[in-house]
């Protein structure tokens, strides 16, 4: 079993805070582990396998926390105290990879799009053709990517200083970006440090760090801005991690992991899996018996190329890891819920994004409802059985509400 298995270790069941040392809720939660421990040794009910699938950071295990929350089994004291030092690490790794992608995309710090004269930039190659405000210079720096003028001009100034502003901002940035490259954190379950914490405030609001962040796509992070919003609260001592952080945190899995949950007196078997490459032979382990498969698609990545080869586009390796799961000789009756996920993330990158740049043969307009559309027949076309129907769902798997709603269905179809 994996580090997030619920089998007698609930803390909670209720779904708008999973953290609580409320004794009564304890209890409760308690009585209703052991009910479910009752029921999994009685093995009264059918059991339901269900594999998580899909490519890395593309929402399993947050299907699964869902999950988890939906189905009352909440967290044990020992995942809130993972997910407390998840959102510390998730604090530290945002700037640690912000400060080494600076350099890779030669972008000075202090360099700010909006203070640009806009003259100087051919209104053609502005975004929506205007040649207005900075916004729309940030706007097209980040849909054009290194070749805009935006990027051109911060590459210009970057090759005459690395930071730009009065001697004394210069100075401070320099030694903010020195402490956290000196700064070795191995362990975050105790807080950052004060002086640790007050440079990494001073980067995140840094004007060419954020316009970095607004270049995210060319290199590899995750959005966790949720979290660099409020440094101090999450960093503090007290700090219990909600739901919602919970949600929005981010840990990689490696290796596999078994969750149990009980939905409608049955035991559900929900192992999830890591989705990046080297992780995927260890998928096989988990192949027999399976009753549906979860396949997470993230619909928002198709500007962005994977971790482990930068010139494979992200949405064209899940196609291909669908296409072998879909067409695996183990699953022919094994059902197939496809989740086309982080639909909140492809909605804002649509506004200043074209697919077409990423594949050109899409020549519907640059809309939710005609990309997802595009993307959901690029995957049934790899499914080469007839007789196979997929399920195709739009989610936002952060979302507990509108995942219960997804959810609800699933099952539904799962069990009919
Ligand atoms: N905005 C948004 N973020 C999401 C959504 N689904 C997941 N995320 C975030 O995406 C990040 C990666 O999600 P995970 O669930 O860890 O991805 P995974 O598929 O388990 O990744 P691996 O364990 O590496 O295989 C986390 O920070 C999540 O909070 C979504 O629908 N919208
Ligand atoms: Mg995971």
């Amino acid at each position: 079993m994996g580090a997030c298995s619920s089998k007698s270790n609930v803390i909670n069941s209720r779904s708008d805070s999973a953290a609580t040392e409320n004794p009564q809720d304890v209890k409760q939660a308690t009585a209703r582990s052991k009910e479910i421990d009752k029921q999994l040794d009685e093995k009264t009910g059918k059991e339901i396998k269900i594999l998580l699938l899909g490519t890395a950071e593309t929402g399993k295990s947050t299907v699964l926390k869902q999950l988890r929350i939906i189905h009352g089994t909440g967290f044990t004291e020992n995942d809130i105290q993972i997910f407390r030092s998840a959102a510390r690490k998730n604090i530290y790794d945002t700037i640690r990879i912000l400060i080494d992608a600076m350099v890779q995309l030669t972008i000075p710090y202090g360099f700010d799009p909006k203070v640009l004269d806009p003259k100087k930039f051919p209104s053609g190659k502005i975004s929506n053709g205007s040649r207005g405000s900075g916004d729309d210079l940030l706007a097209a720096a980040s849909g054009i990517g290194k070749n805009a003028p935006v990027a051109l001009e911060a590459s210009r100034i970057y090759q005459t200083s690395d930071a730009i502003g009065t001697d004394e901002q210069v100075e401070l940035t320099r030694s903010a970006v020195a402490k956290v490259k000196s700064f070795e954190v191995s362990d975050f379950k105790t807080p950052l440090p004060h002086d640790l914490t007050d440079v990494l405030k001073l980067l995140w609001a840094d004007s060419g760090v954020r316009y970095c962040f607004s270049r995210s796509n060319e290199f590899q992070i995750i959005d966790l801005s949720y979290f660099m919003q409020d440094i101090d609260k999450f960093n503090s001592n007290e700090y219990i991690p909600t739901n919602q952080d919970i949600l929005a945190s981010r840990v990689m899995t490696s290796g596999v992991g078994e969750t149990q949950v009980m939905i409608r007196g049955m035991v559900f078997r929900v192992f999830d899996v890591g989705g990046q490459r080297n992780e995927r032979r260890k998928w096989i382990h988990v192949f027999d018996n399976v009753n549906a498969i979860f396949f997470l698609v993230d619909l928002s990545a198709f500007n962005q190329v994977t971790v482990e080869d930068s010139k494979i586009n992200r949405i064209v390796e899940s196609l291909t890891v669908f296409s072998y799961i879909c067409n695996h000789p183990g699953f022919k009756k094994t059902a197939i819920v496809i989740f086309m996920n982080k639909m909140d993330l492809l909605k804002e990158k649509l506004d200043e994004t074209m697919v077409a740049d990423y594949f050109p043969e899409f020549r519907g307009s640059n809309d939710v409802k005609e990309v997802s559309r595009f993307f959901a027949d690029k995957i049934t076309f790899f499914n080469k059985n007839p007789d196979r129907q997929l399920y195709f769902h739009y989610t936002q798997a952060n979302d507990t509400s509108k995942m219960k709603v997804v959810l609800a269905t699933v099952i539904e179809s799962i069990l009919v």
